[in-house]
């Protein structure tokens, strides 16, 4: 579950209503900081709060409290010298026995352990070079930070840097994740991430839960279980993978294994007479079929049975991909690869064919690709990945797999999900064809598109992690497992 940074204030407000005072929260939230501090850094000589002027400082005014408490050297030094800004911060300003001094008179040394407490959730403009410089210092020195709730400088909704940011070691965060700490190059700021529940009723962060969930197999688990023992190859989906020319088969042909191996009960690879004898030279369970133009096509497509289409990988840029997609116009299609890039000149057309009904295109663009679709969208810095998702399945009327390390899927209704179970090594030639594969296989299986697009990219995932760190897509699509 995740929630986002400006529901942080109206879940206190709530509290505050429900007899929780705020200072409360910020009590309990000090104490899990404190505790993360003695717990993985025992050997510290000593603690350093960097406190900031909001909520998030006061979380640190307390942490530099209790670990005073417990015996341990502490200092604190604050961003401005005027009074903290909320009556909590102040509170707890004023119960720390630790005299702040001004950031300016820190010297980092070794041995110290920076507990970072400058700003969180009400992060409003970029640091200020001051912060900036003390960050560069620290990471030269190599001081482990330990950010409260998130690294200052993260963007909390979006995970952007704002000018500079810490690099914690480790983050302790309250009652949820921020989507700011899923995303890049949010995520890697963050370092290990400790949630601490802080009492917060559990009625209130349901209800202030964002619509953006973390990608987890709980988003398709009414299809989890679709298969029955009774059922036959057709009723296990057919899926049509199309090929491109002579030369260009493998794509295709990663994509069908993957699709087989995901569970469709037939995967059909259909392709130019040109590159029939490439194809069969290489495939057993996957069939074949020659489709050269659009009254071969046409005729394939009398066939209702094949539940899902793959075009894209390997199959060439130009009309004949184009003139093939909107003959898909009312089937299930993964469009991928240079399937988009077919139409960078005129993505309304494509847009244009899928605008009705229930959403059955799904487009997997890695950032490049997804720049040729929504040029305007890629274009503003200032939104976030999910928000760029969510904008072009809007406009497409599809679901968008924004791919990278931070994939992020969104349809058309809003929905959205950030896949966080990718190993790095999963950026290797042909991984994007297997993962059309899977969302083919899936779509033909009866998943819905937002389903499909969730499940695939999470199996992906694992696959990468089941084949470890030598894997090529060949062996990603052994190591799929559904
Ligand atoms: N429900 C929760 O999750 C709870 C959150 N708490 C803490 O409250 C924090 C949020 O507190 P606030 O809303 O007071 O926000 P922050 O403490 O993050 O920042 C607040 C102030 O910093 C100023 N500011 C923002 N960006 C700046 C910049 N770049 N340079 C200089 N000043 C800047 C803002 O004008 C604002 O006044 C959370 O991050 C968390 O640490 C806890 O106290 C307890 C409960
Ligand atoms: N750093 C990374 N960590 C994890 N997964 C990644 C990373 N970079 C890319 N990926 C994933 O690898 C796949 C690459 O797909 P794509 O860019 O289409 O490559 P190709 O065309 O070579 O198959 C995508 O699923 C993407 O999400
Ligand atoms: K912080």
């Amino acid at each position: 579950m995740l929630i986002e940074p400006e529901a942080v204030a109206k879940i206190d407000a709530d509290c505050i209503r429900s007899g929780i005072p705020g200072y409360a929260l910020m009590t309990a939230a000090g104490h899990a900081v404190a505790a993360a501090a003695l717990r993985h850094y025992p050997e510290a000589e000593r603690f350093v709060v960097l406190a900031g002027p909001g909520n998030n400082g006061g979380d640190g005014y307390v942490a530099a409290r209790l670990l005073a408490e417990s015996g341990a050297d502490i200092r604190v030094f604050r961003l401005s010298m005027k009074p903290p800004m909320t009556e909590d911060a102040s509170r707890a300003h004023a119960e720390c026995p630790v005299e702040g001094l001004p950031l300016s008179m820190y010297c980092p040394r070794l041995g110290d352990v920076v507990i970072d407490a400058l700003f969180g959730a009400g992060l409003a403009r970029d640091l200020s070079p001051e912060v900036s410089d003390l960050i560069s210092e620290l990471e030269r020195n190599r001081i482990p930070v330990l950010s409260v709730d998130i690294p200052s400088g993260i963007c909390g909704r979006s995970g952007h840097i704002r000018g500079a940011a810490f690099r914690a070691e480790r983050t302790v965060t309250f009652v949820a994740l921020k989507p700011g700490q899923v995303l890049l190059p949010g995520r890697e700021h963050c370092g290990e991430v400790e949630i601490a529940e802080i009492g917060v009723p559990r009625r209130l962060i349901e209800q202030y839960r964002s619509p953006t969930r973390i990608n987890s197999p709980d988003i398709w688990l009414d299809y989890a279980s679709a298969k029955t023992p009774s059922g036959h190859k057709y009723s296990h989906g057919s899926l049509g993978v199309f090929s491109g020319g002579a030369t260009q088969t493998g794509a295709c042909r990663l994509a069908a294994e993957a699709g087989l191996r995901a569970g469709a009960g037939l995967v059909t690879i259909a392709g130019p007479s040109e590159a029939l004898a490439a194809n069969a030279a290489h495939l057993t369970a996957v069939m074949l079929r020659q489709v050269d133009g659009r009254a071969e096509l046409d005729e394939w497509l009398q066939d209702r049975r094949l539940g899902a289409f793959v075009l894209g990988p390997g199959f060439g840029v130009g009309e004949k991909a184009r003139d093939f997609v909107l003959a898909l116009r009312d089937r299930n299609l993964v469009l991928d690869a240079d399937g988009i890039t077919s139409f960078r000149d005129d993505p309304e057309r494509l847009f244009e064919a899928f605008s009705t009904g229930a959403p059955h295109l799904i487009l997997t663009p890695h950032d490049g690709e997804f720049g040729r679709l929504f040029p305007d969208v890629a274009a503003s810095k200032e939104i976030s990945k999910v928000e760029r998702a969510q904008a072009a399945a809007r406009r497409a009327n599809a679901i968008i797999i924004l791919k990278g390390a931070d994939t992020v899927i969104a349809g058309p209704d809003g929905r959205c999900a950030i896949n966080s179970n990718a190993p790095p090594w999963l950026a290797t030639a042909g991984s994007g064809d297997v993962l059309a594969g899977i969302c083919g296989s899936l779509m033909a299986q009866g998943f819905a598109a937002f389903e499909t697009a969730c499940a695939a990219v999470w199996y992906h995932g694992e696959a990468g992690n089941r084949a470890g760190k030598g894997l090529t897509a060949e062996s990603l699509v052994s190591h799929i497992d559904i």
